[in-house]
């Protein structure tokens, strides 16, 4: 009964890979981490005394366990972005998916209470066997229970290998029912706390937690149901064979009850605290990357390699923390297998010479001693599996505690009139952007909002289009609130273009019918397409609409993916647009080009036009001037020239 016979799955590859969990895996629970990064003071000095060197040990112990529980506190905190959910929303979730299955989930258990049962026959009939041939019975007078084993041992075969089956196929679809609801949590988050919440964070969530989950929910669950029956019915057996040789498994039992349960407590806040180290890694990582120029314009290659070395080394810590906690409980587990056996034996040659039991007895004690290991050590395995799953669980279903921005109603807007009162706004508590707009848009009417950089003008037209809900007031459409409108509503109704548009992988047309769910025509398609100028390149693609676009596939210019976007407008068709410097990509004469050519069909549409350049102010009926949070003139063209405000100034300037 050694340690070398259990199979561990050790953390040798990043925890984020799913491979590294599976069982069977050729990593066993002894092989550590890869060795981390670790800052100079935390590597240990073998030259010294080894009691300073255990109390510096103690002392590091120390601070990892205090550094790994303020990243825990931190991480759950919800100013930082995306929350971590409780553990018991973990095993509620999981309890309500098994529901949803429950005859394949009892006749998984019932195949593995099977197998396990057919498994423990076997040694009791070698037992009697042992007893048989002790008392003189000669080898063919046993030839019947020899019988009898095979025959079992088939039917344990037949069984385990149903059991896995069905194991498996609910571990799967479990899984696949998991998956489902974590995507479709993702798509629905508000805009506002997607863009809040770091991005890093976000794709480790989607990415490193969704695969440990679904370790979790594949393999650790029907896991835990084999072993646990299989630990359970041993005892059972034990106990049926002999009360007396039972006895040192309590030994066992009292050290795994303590080791487990101190490792339990310490695991979650572990676990947690490891990835969101990941997301802190990832965030770094993202930001470095995509703000490349920045970086090499200012020559921050150093600070950002600092930055990441401090994340690198953070998450070192959590991971060593938790190695250390699953090195103390091997350890713990190590003497709780080695020590029954040799205590059975002792206790077993005591009653057999005490005349309390047979050597059949011991003989049967020992071999379920034997095959008590297997299942005990994967149970315990599954139980740190379990851990990382439900740490995992909980910073998903995290993602779907953040409360809904909006509450969709059932009344539809009466006109296409646009008011917006008393409007506030804030980014962060206390430092509004907007201080109290009032803003009511004439149905057809074209408005440009200009105004110094930072003024507020984006955040004003993210509030008219429905994107973010104001802290105070209310934008309505048609005497309806824009944020009880139901999504697809909202779309027909306002819409907002900004320079940044994504194009999706997918054709042309899946690429511009999105905005209406699939049922426009190809000739609409086309239509819109030529409205925002973009006929010519069209008829050059030599797929037409079917052209795959996406990143290496054909790629479109950054003018183009904005034509795109604005024949999406065209398609989604809403009555009142803003347009958030959506033409700031294009050089000055094709945007000039677009805006004219897209004046027809903005004609019957109110426009609300975010004016990066004054001429499109010119072109305006009326221009709002957005000075630090609040509209400090609103009248046509010429009427602020005459009035010789900001707006006189800002042309003034613009024109020279
Ligand atoms: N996501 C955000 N988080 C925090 N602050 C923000 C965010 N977006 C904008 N702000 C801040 O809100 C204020 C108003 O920004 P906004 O983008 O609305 O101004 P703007 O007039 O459109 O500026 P610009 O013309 O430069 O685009 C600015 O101080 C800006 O720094």
């Amino acid at each position: 009964m050694t340690s070398s016979t259990h199979t561990r799955p050790g953390s040798s590859a990043p925890r984020g890979d799913a491979t590294e969990l599976l069982p069977g895996s050729a990593a066993t629970w002894r092989a550590e981490a890869p060795e981390p990064r670790v800052p100079a003071a935390l590597h240990v000095d073998r030259t010294r005394p080894t009691g300073e060197r255990l109390r510096a040990w103690r002392e590091r112990h120390r601070i990892r366990g205090e550094r790994a529980r303020r990243v825990f506190a931190e991480s759950r905190a919800p100013e930082r972005g995306l929350p971590v959910a409780r553990a018991r929303r973990a095993f509620a979730f999981v309890g309500d998916l098994v529901s949803t299955r429950k005859a394949r989930a009892v006749a998984m258990i019932v195949l593995n209470v099977g197998a396990a049962i057919a498994a423990l026959v076997v040694p009791r009939l070698l037992g009697d066997l042992v007893d048989d041939a002790a008392a003189g019975a000669s080898f063919t007078q046993t030839d019947q229970v020899l019988v009898l084993v095979v025959g079992v041992v088939l039917v344990q075969a037949v069984l385990t290998a149903f059991a896995k089956r069905a194991s498996a196929t609910l571990g799967y679809d479990l899984l696949a029912a998991a998956r489902e609801y974590v995507v479709g949590t993702v798509l629905r988050l508000p805009l506002g706390h997607v863009e809040a919440a770091s991005s890093g964070d976000l794709v480790t969530r989607i990415t490193s937690d969704v695969s440990k989950m679904s370790t979790a929910v594949r393999w650790s669950l029907p896991a835990l149901v084999t072993s646990a029956s299989m630990v359970s019915l041993t005892v059972v057996a034990l106990l049926l064979n002999s009360p007396l040789l039972t006895l040192p498994l309590i030994v066992s039992g009292l050290i795994l009850f303590f080791a487990v349960r101190r490792y339990l407590r310490n695991a979650a806040p572990g676990y947690i605290t490891e990835s969101a180290t990941y997301s802190k890694i990832n965030s770094t990582i993202t930001e470095t990357v995509e703000g490349a120029r920045t970086v090499e314009a200012l020559r921050l290659h150093g600070v950002r390699q600092a930055r990441l070395d401090d994340d690198t080394a953070e998450s070192a810590q959590a991971e060593r923390y938790t190695m250390s906690l699953r090195n103390l409980l091997f350890m713990w587990i190590d003497l709780a297998f080695q020590l029954p056996l040799v205590l059975v034996v002792l206790l077993g040659t005591w009653g057999y010479d005490a005349g309390v039991v047979t050597v059949g007895q011991v003989t049967t004690a020992a071999i379920y001693l034997q095959q008590l290991v297997g299942p005990l050590d994967r149970l315990i395995q599954v139980l740190d599996h379990l851990q990382v799953g439900v740490a995992a669980t909980t910073r998903l279903l995290g993602v779907a505690e953040l409360p809904e921005d909006r509450t969709p109603g059932e009344a539809l807007p009466d006109g296409s009139a646009m008011v917006g009162r008393d409007l506030r706004f804030a980014y962060r508590p206390d430092h509004d952007v907007l201080h109290g707009v009032d803003v009511a848009l004439r149905p057809g009417e074209r408005l440009a909002i200009v105004g110094p950089s930072g003024s507020g003008k984006s955040t004003l037209g993210r509030l008219v289009a429905g994107i973010n809900r104001p802290r105070t007031g209310s934008v309505t459409v048609g005497e309806v609130d824009v944020m009880d409108l139901p999504l697809p509503v909202l779309r027909t109704q306002v819409c907002l273009v900004t320079q940044e548009h994504h194009v999706f992988m997918g054709s042309l047309r899946d690429n511009i019918v999105l905005a209406r769910e699939g049922d426009a025509t190809d000739a609409q398609v086309k239509d819109a397409l030529a409205a925002v100028d973009a006929g010519d390149w069209l008829d050059r693609l030599p797929l037409g609409l079917d052209t795959p676009l996406g990143r290496g596939r054909t790629e479109l210019t950054p003018a183009q993916a904005q034509q795109v976007a604005l024949a999406r407008l065209v398609i989604a068709d809403p009555h009142t647009l803003v347009l958030d410097e959506a033409t700031s990509l294009i050089d000055p004469h094709t945007a000039r080009h677009l805006e004219g050519s897209m004046t027809a069909l903005l004609s019957d549409r109110t426009v609300v036009a975010i004016a990066h350049r004054l001429h499109t102010a010119h072109d305006a009926d009326r221009i709002a001037v957005v000075i630090d949070g609040r509209i400090a003139e609103l009248g046509s063209h010429d009427e602020l020239l005459a009035a010789d405000g900001e707006y006189a100034h800002l042309w003034r300037t613009w024109r020279s």
